[in-house]
């Protein structure tokens, strides 16, 4: 397997430590929050984590939940995953909300709220054509393939075209 290439990354918060593994051949490196917070049930906050990073052209920073904590107190992405453009350097922040109905989420400074993950991304450009090619799929989405519960009423609103 080839060598990753290393990101370059800045500390505009030098006290907080430097985005890391969990774990050897983890997915994702873990972001800390700068600053304390409490977020209400439903609201949510855009939270600094004191580092900017020089992606390599070709790969793109995803900003995702961390699971244990999604699941225990109910912390979540608005714009999850986040995307990290290759050209960016300003200082990665996370837009949190609390989905709980009925807690505060209580963060302190220090806290590892969300993980960083770095895919390479295809910089495709695109050919305006008169038709596309035929597939099985077709235009079949949104449950299309079944599967799912059967609900007394569609859930799905459509916003006009
Ligand atoms: O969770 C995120 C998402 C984005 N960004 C930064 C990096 C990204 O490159 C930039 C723009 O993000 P995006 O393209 O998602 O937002 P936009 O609303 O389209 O802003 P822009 O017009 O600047 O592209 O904001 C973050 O720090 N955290
Ligand atoms: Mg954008």
């Amino acid at each position: 397997m080839s060598v990753p290439p290393q990101v370059r990354v800045t500390r505009l918060d030098p006290e907080l430590p430097l985005p890391q593994r969990a774990h050897e051949g983890d997915a994702g490196v873990d972001l800390h929050i700068t600053a304390d917070a409490s977020i209400a049930p439903g609201e949510r906050m855009v939270v600094g984590t004191g580092i900017a990073v020089a992606l390599p052209l070709g790969t793109v920073g995803l900003v995702h939940p961390r699971s244990g904590l999604a699941a225990r107190s109910g912390l979540s992405i608005v714009n999850s995953p986040g995307t990290i453009d290759a050209g960016y350097r300003g200082e990665i922040k996370v837009c949190l909300i609390n989905l709980d109905p009925r807690e505060t989420i209580d963060l302190v400074r220090g806290d590892r709220i969300a993980q960083l993950v770095v895919q390479k991304v295809e910089l495709v450009t695109f050919l305006e054509v008169d038709s596309l090619d035929d597939t099985t799929r077709g235009s079949g989405g949104y449950g299309s393939s079944g599967g799912h519960a059967s609900l007394a009423h569609s859930p799905i609103r459509e916003g006009k075209n």
